[in-house]
């Protein structure tokens, strides 16, 4: 009997125990779950407020990336949300930016001996100087060294390495690292063998094929599709011209300097406009609004350039103008380089395509994927021509294109040599 008893006692206390037991797990378990699903949500959460600038996110613009948008324009990373993860890196120390995006960061000494002791300038910016660099790696690359007065490129520094370093496109050039070394503040882009747009347009470098041309408009529209249409949220240039245009060693073009459009002197005084007297929209100017239509303005500034190779700060919009009265007025415009030696249908066709770009009100301007589209058609026009030729002649054709394609290699080769001697 006492037996027994004790047998249920011990049975009771072990059920009771169990009992607990299991309650305990089935608390805890249960905390546990809500704590990771919490996590989970709120890692969702700032996930969606980290800058989620990223190739193929068309059709994103939420009204996130439309205030960030005018974010990015008024300079950064004072407007960003205070729950971004930008935010929160960028106050948690000052002086140490997060490679966000797998761009490097370097030393001074790293650059100082790279560019064998700041020796081998490229070029003079509004923001400091350009230098030629060879990395330990073998890489070349092109360094801009800030200048250290500057307080607009202390601001336009961040804009460029936070959010800039996340964009990538093969019409973009790429920001590689970044040097933030006792006051110094270096960019570091991937090197442009064959310098700017304007350059080669103005310098006294040989003269671009019509070939060319239309395949460095192609490229430039590509690089600004990727920003307007690609890149979430989109990115507005604010400051397109031939000088931001760059060319690498097989004369592909790239777009240049997207976090520096800078404040310029207009009517000489300080307005507080962004970008290049020259290429600025007229509306912008009037009602200080600048939106995605006014880097339209500017690439149909860039694409008049390159028909006529006069420069803005030449009368070009005079020019324009007067060849815009007659059907095929710009032929009288057209860059002599280029007389006898291009389709002139195709010269009238891109230039139809620029001057709406250029259309005084800015809705009526067509969008850049429009634009894209409109300059691959005159090319794809040219391919169809060529195959519907007759048999001979559409040998004789590809020859033609055959040669003056060798032609353009070779002279690819000399001027690299060139730059890479001089
Ligand atoms: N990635 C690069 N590769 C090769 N050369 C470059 C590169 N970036 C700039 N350069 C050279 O350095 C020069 C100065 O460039 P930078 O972008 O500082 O000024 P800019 O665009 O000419 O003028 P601004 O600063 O007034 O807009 C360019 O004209 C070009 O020749």
């Amino acid at each position: 009997m006492v037996r027994q008893a004790t047998l249920v006692i011990i049975g009771v206390t072990v059920g009771v125990v169990l009992g607990v037991f299991i309650a305990a797990l089935i608390f805890f378990g249960i905390r546990w779950y809500k704590k990771h699903a919490r996590l989970t949500l709120s890692a969702k959460e700032s996930s969606l407020t980290t800058l989620p600038i990223r190739t193929n996110g068309l059709g994103a613009s939420t009204d996130f990336s439309a205030s960030l948008t005018s974010s990015i324009s008024n300079s950064m990373p004072e407007n960003l949300p205070r729950n971004s993860n930008f935010y929160w890196r960028s106050h948690q120390n000052k002086d140490r930016f997060s490679p966000t995006s797998g761009i490097s960061k370097y030393s001074y000494k790293e650059i100082q001996k790279a560019t064998q002791n700041f020796t081998t300038i490229l070029g003079q910016g509004s923001f400091g100087t350009v230098y030629k660099a060879t990395m330990p790696t073998g890489e070349v690359v092109a360094v801009k060294v800030l200048d250290s007065n500057s307080k607009q490129g202390e601001k336009e520094f961040q804009t460029e390495v936070l959010l800039l370093g996340r964009l990538h496109h093969r019409n973009l050039v790429n920001l590689v690292g970044f040097c933030v070394d006792k006051g110094h503040r270096i960019l570091v882009y991937e090197f442009m063998s064959n310098g700017s747009l304007s350059n080669l347009l103005y310098g006294e470098v040989k003269a671009l094929s019509w070939n060319e041309r239309l395949q460095i408009v192609i490229d430039i529209s590509h690089g600004i599709e990727y920003l307007h249409e690609g890149a979430v949220p989109p990115v507005i240039h604010r400051d397109l011209k031939s000088a931001n245009i760059l060319l690498d060693y097989s004369m592909r073009a790239k777009v240049a300097d997207f976090g520096l459009s800078k404040e310029e002197v207009f009517d000489g005084q300080n307005s507080g406009l962004k970008g290049t007297y020259g290429y600025m929209d007229p509306s912008y100017i009037s009602t200080n609004t600048f939106t995605m239509k006014s880097d339209i303005y500017s690439f149909g500034i860039i694409i008049f350039e390159l028909i006529t190779a006069i420069h803005p700060h030449q009368n070009l919009m005079e020019y324009i103008n007067l060849a815009a009265m007659d059907h095929d007025g710009v032929d009288e415009i057209l860059d002599k380089q280029l007389v006898g030696k291009c389709n002139l249908e195709e010269v009238r066709q891109l230039a139809k395509i620029a001057y709406k770009c250029l259309h005084r009100s800015p809705r009526k301007r067509p969008s850049i994927a429009e634009v894209s589209q409109g300059i691959l058609r005159i090319k794809q026009r040219r391919l169809i021509k060529e195959d519907t030729l007759p048999f001979a002649g559409s040998n004789l054709s590809r020859a033609l294109t055959r040669v003056e394609d060798q032609q353009v290699e070779l002279n690819k080769l000399t001027s690299m040599k060139h730059r890479e001697t001089g």
